[in-house]
């Protein structure tokens, strides 16, 4: 089955408070977005690889390519005022309903190879596989007025990307209007009805947002070279 890759990464990075958006900061000497992209080429270099960024973005990107001789193909995509609208942007440029897509945040460049392929594996059995990692502190609700309860964090999981989906479906799911409870591309999906299907992700798939996880990158990105 066809493979699409969606990596979005039009936001600005406002958490991180750089000089640039966070995804074309420079982790192990190369920006966080080329690592992200080397993930989805290396698990398979037929995917279809759409990078979603700003209009105003595609200069400095264009020049980072040169910069650091980057060669993985892909298309580039205008990106929205929300991830809502850049995920959209990117579904619209496909214009096959079959195969399979596979919807990722730039700024996540340490998913493991392994979830990557059960990811397709399993949205091509089940319509729809979304990585979760389980919490490992404890959790308490808060109620508002100054007081907060117990919840059993076995109820509950940490959501990630990549989030890989039959192209049919969530093309479809995303003709919806834009609403406020779409923090990531399942809560669009489950809207139609469907059940969304968790796979198991891997705990350094962290969304690098604020500037003290680039030093957990950097950690990581010399450990990976290292092995
Ligand atoms: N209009 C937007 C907003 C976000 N994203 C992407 O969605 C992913 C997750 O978003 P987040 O970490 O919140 O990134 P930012 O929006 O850049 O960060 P912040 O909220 O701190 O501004 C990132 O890869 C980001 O670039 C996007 O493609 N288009
Ligand atoms: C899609 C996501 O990364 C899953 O955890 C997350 O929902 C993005 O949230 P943000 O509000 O854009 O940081």
């Amino acid at each position: 089955m066809k493979k699409f890759g969606i990596i979005v990464a039009g936001g600005n990075g406002t958490r991180m408070g750089a000089s640039i958006p966070k995804q074309y900061l420079e982790i192990g000497g190369e920006p966080i977005l080329m690592h992200t992209m080397k993930a989805f080429f290396q698990y398979d270099p037929t995917i279809n690889l759409i990078l979603v960024i700003p209009v105003s973005d595609f200069p400095l990107w264009n020049s980072l390519c040169d910069k650091f001789d980057f060669k993985i193909p892909h298309q580039l995509v205008k990106g929205g005022q929300s991830r809502f609208q850049s995920v959209r942007n990117g579904l619209n440029s496909i214009l096959s309903t079959a195969g399979l897509v596979a919807i990722h945040d730039g700024v996540r460049p340490f998913v493991n190879q392994s979830v990557i392929s059960r990811s397709y594996e399993e949205a091509a059995k089940k319509g729809s596989a979304i990585a979760v990692i389980n919490l490992k502190d404890s959790i308490r609700k808060i109620s508002g007025d100054g007081k907060s309860n117990f919840q059993d964090r076995q109820d509950f999981r940490l959501v990630q990307t990549p989030q890989t989906f039959q192209l049919e479906k969530i093309k479809k799911a995303f003709e919806v209007p834009e609403s406020k409870q779409f923090t990531d591309d399942a809560t669009v999906y489950e809207q139609q009805g469907w059940q969304v299907n968790l796979i198991e992700g891997n705990p350094e798939n962290i969304k690098i947002t604020s500037p003290e996880d680039m030093d957990y990158a950097e950690f990581l990105v010399n450990r990976n070279n290292k092995a």
